[in-house]
């Protein structure tokens, strides 16, 4: 196991400790949350997942981790997600594994919110990984061209194989915004939640209450107060 892994499965371990019996958990998708469903099938606390794709649906019948709807249920008591990339006041770009959309619906229906993440997701500026953007699949070349006038750098995600766009569980495109550096992520969400096409983004502002960053010795961050952007 590389480094990187390593600090991935150190912090999906330590989220293990905000769990309890009977909680209803959110699942977020990734690699790093892999390592906390693997953790979270072989401890004892029985608990019901909500998922936040197919992927982590599909992970969970193998390891026998009982889900259900979102719809079905009343509440969600806590989340535990990965993240692409964290600033210092814990807001995220997530979004790599296209899963951002029912990533978002989920941690705004959660009681609290866990990302555990790598050393090297942490950063004091958001805009090093390249910021997804969900999109309806018609008109987003329109969306491409808005995109790029507004110096966004969008690329349409695509499969390396046969270099087809990537299409989301629920059906979407997905652009990535290659910015380099986003210096007031509030205005840019305003920006894009006011295009038409724009199905959901991958800044997760004020969402995550706490990060756990794996390392030989685990740090746990809070987030204090909502952090908001002063023009
Ligand atoms: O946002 C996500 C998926 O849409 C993931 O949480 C994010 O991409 C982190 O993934 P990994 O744990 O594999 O690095």
């Amino acid at each position: 196991m590389n480094e990187k892994d390593f600090q991935k499965k150190q912090a999906a371990l330590a989220a293990l400790n905000y769990i309890q019996t009977d909680m209803i958990v959110g699942l977020g998708t990734g690699s790093t949350v892999s390592y906390f469903l693997d953790a979270l099938a072989a401890s004892q606390y029985n608990i019901i997942g909500v998922t936040t794709s197919t992927i982590t649906s599909q992970r969970c019948a193998e390891l026998n981790i009982p889900i259900v709807d979102i719809d079905a249920i009343d509440h969600i008591d806590i989340t535990v997600d990965g993240a692409d990339e964290v600033d210092s006041y814990l807001n995220g770009i997530k979004g790599g594994g296209a899963a951002l959309l029912m990533e978002k619906i989920v941690a705004k229906n959660s009681k609290e919110n866990i990302w555990i993440v790598d050393r090297s997701k942490v950063h004091n500026t958001l805009g090093a990984f390249p910021l997804p953007v969900e999109v309806i699949p018609y008109g987003s070349g329109q969306l491409l061209r808005q995109f790029a006038n507004k110096g966004l750098f969008p690329k349409l995600r695509r499969h390396p194989g046969n270099n087809q766009p990537i299409i989301t569980d629920a059906g979407h495109y997905i652009i990535d915004c290659h910015m380099t550096t986003i210096s007031n992520p509030y205005a840019l969400a305003e920006y894009l939640e006011s295009q038409v096409g724009v199905v959901e983004h991958g800044l997760f502002l004020n969402v995550c209450d706490r990060i756990i960053i794996g390392d030989n010795t685990v740090e746990i961050k809070e987030r204090q107060q909502a952090h908001m952007e002063i023009n």
